[in-house]
């Protein structure tokens, strides 16, 4: 199948999760979704991002490393498609903006060794949503501590993307820039999804618009 392990990236309060779901039902495939709500050390990080950044960091990447492996290696030897919420690299990028040089410098050493291992997707799309929507969405859902999340922070994780899809022209990026602000639950902007994956993207970054 063409295309067939896709991931979905983008900025906090994208709207990753609603469409991977929405889309897991469209093409019965199969779906794993990133296990932020168990991470205890999340709330902490919030309050006092130096002090919690690094345990919260390693704790992702152990998380995630786990359910990569397992999730995309157990269905190789099936046809379905799989489609997530995060890309292998999501890690890699906030703790870039999360950790001092010197936790930087240990953690992607141990991000190298580990996702060496894992399974790329084929595909990943990454939602661009202006800082402003994040905001309103971040406040609409009620995560009590996102809520004095710092839009300069938002701005520095978007950086932080781009200039990764900058320095990795070997992996299939399409940053896409939905209409409307319910994208995730619209039919219009699901079919369109469905068109992009038809075509076989050469690597690199392409960004692509929704009419
Ligand atoms: N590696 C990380 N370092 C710091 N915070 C992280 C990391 N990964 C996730 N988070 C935090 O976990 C929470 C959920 O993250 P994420 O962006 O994936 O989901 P989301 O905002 O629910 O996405 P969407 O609205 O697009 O579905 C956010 O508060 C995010 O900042």
């Amino acid at each position: 199948m063409k295309n067939r392990f896709i991931a979905f990236e983008g900025n906090i309060g994208a709207g990753k999760t609603t469409l991977v779901r929405n889309l897991a039902r469209r093409w019965n495939a199969k779906m794993f979704l990133e296990q932020f709500e168990d991470n205890p050390f999340l709330p902490s990080f919030y309050e006092n991002p130096e002090k919690y950044a690094f345990p919260l960091e390693m704790s992702f990447l152990a998380e995630r490393f786990q359910q990569l492996n397992r999730e995309v290696r157990q269905t190789e030897l099936f046809s379905e498609r799989i489609i997530a919420d995060y890309a292998p690299y999501k890690s890699l990028i906030f703790a870039g903006k999360t950790l001092d040089h010197a936790e930087y410098g240990v953690y992607k050493k141990m991000h190298q060794l580990l996702f060496q291992q894992v399974p790329y997707p084929d595909v990943v799309i990454y939602l661009h949503i202006p800082v402003e929507r994040l905001l309103k969405n971040i406040e609409k859902r009620g995560r009590s501590y996102e809520q004095d999340i710092d839009p300069e922070y938002l701005d520095s994780i978007e950086k932080g993307y781009f200039d990764f899809y900058r320095s990795r022209p070997d992996l299939v990026t399409l940053v896409v820039e939905p209409a409307g602000d319910d994208y995730a639950n619209d039919e219009k902007f699901m079919a369109f999804v469905d068109e992009l994956l038809e075509w076989n993207w050469s690597p690199g970054r392409h960004v692509v618009q929704q009419d």
